[in-house]
């Protein structure tokens, strides 16, 4: 049962605000994106991993990858200007041999080789799975800065990466929202969309993304705790 990673690095990381953008920039001495695809090359479930980039990053994201000597990885394919388009562009380009697919976002450094590896294990065992985690604050639904509902915490979850799949259930939900102008910010709200079951696997409160400056603050700290 082969398994391919689909890594999505392809954003502008426009909230980030940096002039670099936010996957190439360091965390504890190396690039962001190194350090998630090193996490995925230790993964033992993993057999390949495919870069997903900006064209223009294309020759960069190769260098680093030589530099830091990341290891499985089987292409860097470029991306598109959505995150859905950039993971449909990824998933176009897997090996053919490929089982199963898991999408992580370039962006999510602190993910740990478990929290992969469950999350694999699931679509291996149910099709598809996520992590995520229990919402920790109060989610109000809010029009026009008027308070419209408060919505029941205890069945709200906050959606991580990486997703997991089996190869054709991902190729479907994408193919079908292409053709019937689904969108969505993740993949496995496409594949809820497409009627499958998706399981959630609860991970960790620090795999956050970097989105914004201060998750790079956090982020830091992270990294270093893990150090001891
Ligand atoms: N067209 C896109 C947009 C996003 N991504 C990737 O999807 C992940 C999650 O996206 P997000 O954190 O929103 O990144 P950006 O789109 O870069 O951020 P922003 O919305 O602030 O520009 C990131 O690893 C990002 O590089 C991608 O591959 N292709
Ligand atoms: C896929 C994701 O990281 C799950 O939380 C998230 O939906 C990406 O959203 P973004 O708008 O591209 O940051």
């Amino acid at each position: 049962m082969q398994t391919e990673a689909i890594v999505v690095a392809a954003g502008k990381g426009t909230r980030m605000g940096t002039d670099m953008k936010k996957q190439y920039l360091p965390l504890a001495g190396a690039p962001i994106l190194v350090r998630t695809l090193q996490t995925l090359a230790a993964c033992p479930s993993i057999d390949r991993i495919l870069i997903v980039a900006a064209e223009e990053d294309l020759d960069y994201v190769q260098e680093l990858v030589r530099e830091h000597r990341v290891e499985k990885i089987s292409r860097i394919v470029p991306g598109g200007q959505e995150r859905q388009d950039s993971v449909l562009y990824g998933i176009k380009a897997v090996h053919p041999e490929t089982e199963y697919i898991a999408v992580h976002d370039a962006a999510r450094p602190l993910v740990t080789v478990d929290e992969v590896e469950a999350v694999i294990e699931t679509a291996k065992q149910r099709g598809a799975g996520t992590l995520g985690v229990p919402v920790k604050d109060t989610i109000k639904r809010v029009e026009r800065g008027q308070v419209r509902e408060t919505l029941p915490r205890e069945q709200l979850w906050a959606v991580h990466t990486p997703q997991a799949f089996q190869r054709e259930v991902l190729e479907e939900a994408h193919r079908r929202s292409q053709l019937e102008g689904g969108f969505g910010t993740d993949d496995a709200s496409l594949v809820e969309w497409a009627g499958y079951p998706v399981r959630m696997v609860q991970g960790s409160y620090e795999n956050i993304k970097i989105t914004t400056p201060e998750d790079l603050i956090i982020a830091e700290t992270l990294w270093e705790k893990r150090k001891g």
